[in-house]
């Protein structure tokens, strides 16, 4: 048998040079190519969701969006003169489900709203629309007034730029929907999606298109589910886990956006945001997103062509089509498709002829308005030794974070995973395992496998004294593991969305005060280091600081249950974080 050709032992080719564009951290939006705003040829700031929704035609999707509107301008009416200064900016976007998501200029606006504003804008969309809402905050950096004049294109439009790559008629200014042909059923059948607008159905209920490819035919079941057998080639194809789906995806603050993002962009693919890119760390869910996005479309759309592909597999289809002489089949596999996933892209990284070969993938597709999903275990600017061209078209689009969850979400993943798998633990065991393992849902849902089985196995009940003896041998307790002032203030500086030079700066802006303070008091907490000492790593303040910050926290920590909820959580990912050292 012939050894896989190795990637890089044939490559002549080298990244091109440039850096790409700083950003801020957390979830960001880029406009994407040929968006008419880069142009100037819209004055509102972030709205494709808007403009999305407006092409479909829909009524009932309008009044929504319109009624959001309303809401907002409740919102503005109802906070004080001091809060509502925040909004000055800032934008409602589109209501998804119970979820509102509005756009922010910066990082700072996004942090401010998430924490002071919350409760107030929440109280009074919810109040507006007589239902629970929610809202989740994006950073879209053209909302800075400073940014927006004069307007300069952020990318040149596809049509000026690549003539030769003109997109097919029905990918300009048609629904994608049409190529994909009319839904299998209506919508109101998904269960999760109930309240899925019926605006989805007039949308996608359009006279279907020839197509110089064959399309596929085979529905979906009901419940939106992929069949456990592929019954079609096209259906083989997309190859996605029955088990990840929309419905089985728990929500919480930690992935709320992304998986708002990722339902938008099943719901519009190649529309909504293209390319959408999902980033974190491993185990929290990037992979489950991806294929819940792909049973969603093809539950949407009849024939859809959904591809489902790990960087890793494209890289070794890639080598092997090499090695057997069958470029043009690989090519077709993957750029004859309505929507790509790829996950974990940092696996290219170093390997430029499949970095080569993925950006005329990806340039194939996004020209077509095929939407393309990545997700990575980095945001783009940290991805090093991917090439800057790269980079920057997944810029091009939405790029949403995960972060690990909190620990209400991992007690509803627990209970979700535990019916599921028809598991039967009592709610101490599930919160007892959901306050041991807190970084990676992999994990977790390994921990409650773990208790279940030894119960099973000795015949015992799941109680809480047999899940304290599974995880002390899963997560062993040993010798105090050293936790240092680095670690404190990367983990303070991640949680708040800051970086560590903002914790070692001069700002006093509130959130950042607070951040500072907790930090400085968990230093005092967790390490050996002296006052000074700890003042010399926050930019050399005084040690009077330090104690101040520590008495302020402490009093906090009474008073304040969000304060007493963050001092918790980040020492809990400190310490797990130097368990793993
Ligand atoms: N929000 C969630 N609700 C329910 N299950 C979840 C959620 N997030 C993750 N999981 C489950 O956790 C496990 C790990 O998730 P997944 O494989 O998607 O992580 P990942 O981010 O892709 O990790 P990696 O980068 O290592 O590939 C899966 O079984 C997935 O179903």
């Amino acid at each position: 048998m012939r050894k896989p050709v190795e990637e890089n032992s044939y490559c002549d080719v080298r990244p091109t040079g440039g850096t790409s564009g700083s950003r801020v951290p957390g979830p960001m939006v880029a406009l994407p190519r040929g968006d008419p705003r880069s142009a100037g040829h819209r004055s509102r700031g972030f709205g494709e969701q808007r403009v999305v929704e407006d092409q479909s035609g829909s009524a009932e999707r309008k009044a929504e969006v319109k009624d959001l509107d309303e809401a907002w301008t409740r919102v503005l009416a109802g906070l004080p003169p001091n809060q509502r200064a925040w909004l000055t900016n800032s934008r409602p976007v589109t209501l998804h489900e119970s979820t509102a998501i509005v756009a922010v200029p910066d990082d700072f606006t996004r942090g401010q709203l998430e924490t002071r504003l919350r409760p107030d804008l929440e109280r009074i969309l919810t109040e507006s629309f007589g239902r629970d809402i929610r809202i989740a905050v994006t950073v879209d950096p053209s909302l800075d007034p400073e940014l927006r004049e004069p307007v300069a294109p952020v990318q040149p439009v596809v049509q000026e730029s690549a003539p030769a790559l003109q997109p097919p008629s029905h990918a300009l200014g048609q629904p994608i929907h049409q190529p994909f042909g009319q839904p299998h059923q209506p919508i109101h059948q998904q269960p999760l999606h109930q309240q899925q607008p019926s605006h989805q159905q007039s949308a996608i209920a359009q006279p279907v298109q020839e197509t110089s490819r064959p399309l596929g035919s085979v529905a979906p079941p009901p419940n939106g589910s992929a069949p456990t057998q592929p019954a079609t080639e096209a259906q083989g194809e997309a190859r996605l886990n029955p088990k990840y789906t929309f419905e089985t995806f728990v929500i919480g603050s930690s992935n709320r956006f992304a998986h708002a993002a990722a339902v938008a962009v099943a719901e519009a693919p190649g529309k909504a945001y293209n390319p959408q890119l999902i980033y974190g760390d491993s185990g929290l869910g990037k992979t489950h997103l991806l294929h819940a996005i792909g049973h969603y479309v093809r539950s949407l759309y009849t024939g859809a062509r959904v591809r489902y592909v790990s960087s890793e597999e494209f890289t070794n289809d890639f080598i092997n089509a090499i090695r057997d002489d069958k470029a043009a089949q690989f090519q077709r596999r993957y750029r004859d498709v309505d929507v790509l996933l790829i996950d974990d892209i940092q696996f290219l990284e170093g390997k430029i002829q499949t970095q080569e070969e993925f950006f005329h993938t990806f340039n194939t597709l996004h020209n077509a308005n095929k939407q393309i999903v990545i997700s990575s275990d980095r945001a783009p600017k940290r991805l090093e030794a991917l090439e800057d061209r790269l980079r920057n078209r997944f810029e091009w689009g939405l790029i949403t974070d995960i972060q690990p969850p909190d620990l209400e979400t991992r007690i509803a993943i627990l209970r979700k995973k535990a019916a599921t798998e028809r598991l039967t633990a009592p709610p101490e065991v599930l919160e007892f395992i959901a306050s041991k393992v807190q970084t990676n849902i992999r994990e977790l849902e390994g921990a409650l496998i773990r208790v279940t089985a030894f119960a099973s196995l000795n015949r015992q009940p799941v109680d809480l004294s047999l899940a304290e003896i599974v995880l002390k041998d899963l997560i062993p307790e040993g010798s105090k593991p050293e936790v240092t002032a680095s670690m404190i203030m990367g983990q303070t500086a991640s949680y708040f969305g800051l970086s560590i030079d903002d914790l070692c700066g001069s700002s006093r802006s509130r959130v950042l005060v607070t951040a500072r303070q907790i930090a400085m008091y968990l230093c005092r907490e967790l390490t050996d280091l002296s006052l000074p000492k700890i003042g010399q790593q926050f930019g050399g303040r005084d040690h009077t600081t330090v104690m101040h910050a520590e008495r302020k926290i402490r009093q906090l920590m009474s008073e304040r249950r969000s304060v007493f909820n963050q001092v918790t959580e980040l020492t809990n990912r400190i310490k797990h974080q130097a368990k793993q050292q």
